[in-house]
């Protein structure tokens, strides 16, 4: 039996080739989702077993909103991927750059090719659910004077032809991807955590934490505050560590947990190769 797995988007777009490079595509029924929202909610309601989501990117940043959804439906990570992200920039055959009067995208794709458009000013960006629809809008319904910005691979897909290639603010652009499900990873195979917590209005406070980890020897690759909704100008902490014995962890979560408010372990995997 297949594996249902949501992803953001449809065959074509970055959360498709990520939940493809990850996952055996023949032992996989992808279902596509036009929002983050609705990701969530097929796992929530148990509708697919797991979700790919994007969570950041090394131009364009955290995707705030993706770590909420995460929180507030108490669910965990139990893999991450980082995806080599290239846009092109397409559309149908027969025209170039200058008969281009809007491009559409995923909004994060097109905050990754902001000087490239800085320089275009004859077109409109316009924000779209992912970077492989507005593409297959455009070849189905042809329409003409509008561009998108999408994946190597994909103006082949819908028979589109590539205005410009690797449009992107740095050729070194990647993309963070999580897999979410309802349960956690219980592999005991895993080199990295991400845990969330917050911390008294308190000179020091989050230092204190930050030592905890350190004495314990974990490697900490990321720390993101994000707005506690129902607490004004109050923050929660999401933060990224790896470690080389899962004891470490253990003990320095169990240390954390006293020095800090609503500790909670969001995630344990694999850490994955940039
Ligand atoms: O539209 C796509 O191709 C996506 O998979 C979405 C998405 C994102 O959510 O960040 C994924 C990777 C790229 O960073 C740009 C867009």
């Amino acid at each position: 039996m297949k594996t249902k797995i949501a992803l953001q988007g449809i065959k074509g777009s970055n959360h498709y080739k990520a939940l493809t490079e990850l996952f055996n595509e023949k032992g996989v029924d992808a279902l596509e989702c036009t929002t983050f929202q609705r990701l969530i909610s097929a796992v929530v309601t148990g509708e697919s077993e797991k979700a790919v989501m994007a969570i950041e990117n090394s131009i364009a940043g955290s995707i705030l909103p993706n770590y909420r959804l995460i929180l507030d439906h108490q669910l965990q990570i139990t893999a991450e991927y980082y995806l080599n992200i290239s846009h092109n920039l397409v559309a149908l055959p027969g025209q170039d750059l200058e008969d281009l009067v809007e491009v559409k995208s995923h909004q994060m794709a097109l905050h990754q090719c902001s000087d490239f458009f800085s320089n275009q000013l004859h077109i409109n960006l316009i924000e779209d659910v992912d970077t492989a629809l507005p593409a297959q809008i455009i070849a189905q319904q042809q329409i003409f004077g509008v561009g998108a910005l999408v994946p190597k691979g994909t103006a082949e897909l819908f028979n589109l032809k590539v205005i410009a290639e690797d449009v992107q603010n740095n050729s070194l652009n990647e993309t963070r991807f999580v897999v979410i499900e309802k349960q956690a990873n219980t592999n005991p195979d895993v080199d990295k955590t991400t845990i969330q917590f917050e911390i008294a209005h308190e000179s020091g406070s989050l230092a204190k934490v930050l030592n905890k980890m350190a004495e314990h020897e974990l490697n900490l690759s990321k720390i993101q505050s994000i707005p506690i909704p129902n607490d004004i100008w109050r923050y929660a902490f999401i933060v990224d560590v790896s470690f080389s014995n899962p004891v470490h962890f253990q003990k320095a979560f169990s240390e954390i947990s006293k020095i800090s408010i609503n500790p909670t372990c969001v995630g344990q995997y694999k850490s994955g190769k940039s």
